[in-house]
């Protein structure tokens, strides 16, 4: 993908000079601007071969393509990585550990932390967002009202033997995948076996059902019979208390947490629209049959933002500042037909409605610059529109970010106009004032009203004691005219209208209850503000950037690199003394407090290892800069400093180290400009 990119007409200047350069056994440094701050593609190139071919440059650092091509070697290198340094392992593993639990070990709880901080920075601090904490045990009613406790299911099959459960739709998918290896079949059936793929997911359980009996799908790896597919809830139910009668369960996401507390937010926010709060937090489910590591897992922490809008406002006031930056987008339309991923800006995707709106778009463009900040390669992500049948009724637009891993491209992102479903149905259920107060613009305006004349008396006959429900969710109808309306147009047709509220049934007679349209005059008005919903999964985006940034040197396939980016690295600097002689500790400790007194972290290596391994070990956990401490630095005081992913070193005087790496670290000064200030250094030891 990098090099069709490179290959394509705009940059051949940029490619012949680059050529030019290393035919000239140089070392050149390429930096590709597609004119958006988002799209700049560092490669450096070395000086080991003179091929004129693209294809078999020796690209330093790692290679998104290089890494597809490679996929097992890749990820079986990374995970051994990510065990054997204790980034992840499995939780409880003595007791032999829980599918689906893992824990952070140092290297990934430091990536993950500063993960968090910079999302902190980019999104709550840049967006001046309110952030809350709300709690993870949630009593069933308000999980019940949000639809979590009816729908928030996925299909589940049994091996009818082993009694082992699998997800109904990843297994269609497993089994539709092996049919697609068959190269004897027709280009039709190609086709249709091409399209469950890509619907399988969204089956319902009856189409999961005629789709499994269709193709003759068994259980995996035993062969044997599969039960009927039915739906099992993801949450985690437990008791609230010792009492039995009340009901929780582990939230399964953040953002009802916000949701109901919208009206001390909005009050927070001095009673206007637009505002957004965030909630950085560990969610649950109880998923059926976790896999891929970090990818699908029954704990793990999500960031999540509610960006309440005026449903007739969705335009952003800073879309301008990201209205030309490319994007790779894959639409809903697309999907169904040419499977095309377009390259557009986002200015370009709502002009052309192919986004439903700025606030949307702007969002998207936000999550875009925060994943290429933080490491995932631009043509490692896109956005993936859902499709009709994939969105919740109440959405009207939904786009996932989607990251490419050697298990294909991740869902890391999800990105939903849930327009005013969640404020309704909670004010509704609640009876709290979940809506904004609006003044109008040009003053005071004649309102229509529903004008309800309810009989009480008749209404007591009826429904006795009861009675109050009916009488207040009527008097409720006074500025729902539509809704009153209908009311009234039933009785006129039947005569009777049935009321059903909580489940209990009311039915009105026309001699009860009379609704007219009458007007009232009012400065303002009272709604239900829209809500943008970009929903991060943080484990996801850890593997997935781990993953992307991850490589081998070549001459030294078995230990790996992580080039993460400085401001996710777990540590910022190794200091590194040349041996374990007695002359180089009190340069230790004098670097080791200079780097901390500046508030950058440092990984010691006093082993006496060979300087080439202790590289090769920092390499491996990402560390961009090493500090050497050798028989020079006790004669002038200075270090050499050394590049992970180039390897370059330069000399540098200890009383300039602080300062240099902050810069390094911050981005403001890049390797480069370090590297024509102070002279370079030539090590043996690589
Ligand atoms: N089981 C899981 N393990 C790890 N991360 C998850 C899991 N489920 C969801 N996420 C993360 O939370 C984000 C938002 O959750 P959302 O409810 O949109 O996911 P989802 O559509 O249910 O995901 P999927 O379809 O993959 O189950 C996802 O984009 C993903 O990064």
């Amino acid at each position: 993908m990098l090099f069709r990119r490179l290959l394509s007409g705009r940059n051949n200047n940029i490619i012949n000079n680059c050529i030019k350069s290393i035919n000239q056994n140089k070392s050149s440094i390429l930096l590709l601007n597609n004119k958006s701050p988002n799209f700049n593609y560092n490669f450096n190139f070395t000086t080991t071969t003179t091929t004129t071919t693209l294809s078999r440059f020796n690209i330093v650092g790692p290679n998104l393509e290089k890494n597809m091509e490679n996929k097992e070697k890749i990820r079986n290198g990374l995970e051994e990585l990510m065990k054997r340094r204790f980034f992840i392992t499995p939780a409880f593993q003595i007791y032999r550990g829980v599918a689906g639990l893992y824990d952070y070990g140092p290297p990934g709880c430091a990536v993950k932390a500063n993960l968090i901080n910079y999302w902190r920075q980019h999104f709550v601090l840049n967006e001046d967002m309110s952030e809350v904490d709300c709690t993870s045990v949630t009593p069933e009613i308000v999980l019940k009202t949000s639809g979590h406790v009816a729908k928030f299911s996925d299909f589940m099959v049994k091996d009818e033997v082993t009694k082992l459960y699998f997800r109904a739709d990843h297994v269609l998918e497993g089994h539709i995948e092996k049919l697609l290896l068959d190269t004897k079949l027709t280009e039709d059936k190609v086709k249709e076996l091409k399209h469950v793929l890509t619907k399988a997911g969204d089956y319902n359980q009856q189409e999961l059902k005629e789709a499994l009996v269709k193709y003759n799908v068994k259980a995996p790896e035993t062969g044997n019979a599969l039960s009927d597919p039915y739906p099992f809830n993801l949450m985690f139910k437990t008791e609230i208390g010792p009492s039995g009668n009340n009901p929780g369960y582990l939230r399964p996401e953040t953002a009802q947490g916000i949701f109901v507390n919208f009206a001390k937010l909005y009050e927070f926010n001095g009673k206007k629209l637009p505002f957004a709060a965030a909630q950085i937090g560990n969610a649950f489910r109880n998923e059926i049959a976790p896999r891929s590591g970090l990818l699908r897992v029954r704990e793990f922490t999500m960031a999540e933002i509610e960006h309440f809008v005026n449903p007739n406002e969705k335009t952003h006031p800073k879309f301008q500042e990201v209205a030309n930056d490319k994007v790779f987008l894959l639409s809903s339309e697309a999907q169904d037909t040419t499977k095309e991923i377009i390259e557009t800006t986002f200015g370009d995707a709502v002009s052309k409605g192919l986004i439903d709106n700025e606030t949307l778009a702007y969002f998207m463009a936000r999550t875009q610059l925060f994943l290429h900040t933080v490491g995932i390669k631009p043509a490692g992500l896109r956005f993936r529109q859902h499709q009709r049948n994939e969105m919740a009724h109440y959405a009207k637009d939904c786009w996932d970010a989607e990251i490419l891993t050697t298990y294909g491209w991740i869902e890391c992102v999800g990105h939903a106009d849930r327009s005013c479903y969640d404020l309704t149905v909670h004010a509704n259920e609640s009876k709290a004032n979940l809506t904004v107060y609006e003044e109008f613009k040009d003053g005071p305006k004649m309102i229509d009203i529903a004008v309800i004349d309810v009989k009480k008396q008749l209404m007591g006959k009826q429904f006795k004691q009861a009675a109050k429900a009916p009488m207040e969710y009527l008097a409720g109808l006074k500025d729902k005219v539509d809704e009153a309306m209908q009311i009234q147009e039933a009785l006129n047709t039947t005569g009777s209208y049935v009321l059903n509220i909580d489940g209990q049934e009311f039915t009105l007679t026309k001699e009860m209850v009379t609704i007219t349209k009458g007007q009232e005059k009012k400065s303002g008005k009272n709604y239900y503000p829209h809500v943008i919903e970009p929903s991060f999964g943080l484990g996801r985006i850890i593997y997935a950037l781990l993953e992307q940034n991850y490589w081998t040197r070549e001459n030294d396939e078995q230990r790996g690199v992580l080039s993460l980016p400085a401001i996710i690295a777990p540590v910022k600097a190794s200091i590194l003394p040349l041996t374990n002689s007695e002359k180089l500790v009190p340069f230790v400790a004098k670097i080791s407090k200079l780097l901390k007194e500046a508030g950058i972290s440092t990984k010691l290596d006093d082993t006496g290892n060979a300087i080439g391994r202790k590289y090769a070990r920092t390499d491996e956990i990402g560390i961009p800069f090493g500090i050497t401490i050798d028989f020079t630095t006790v004669e002038d005081e200075t270090v050499t400093l050394r590049e992970r992913d180039t390897t370059k070193q330069i000399r540098i005087p200890i009383t300039d180290l602080a300062l240099t790496l902050k810069k390094l670290c911050d981005n403001t000064v890049s390797w480069s400009d370090v590297s024509k200030t102070f002279p370079a250094y030539e090590s043996q030891s690589e």
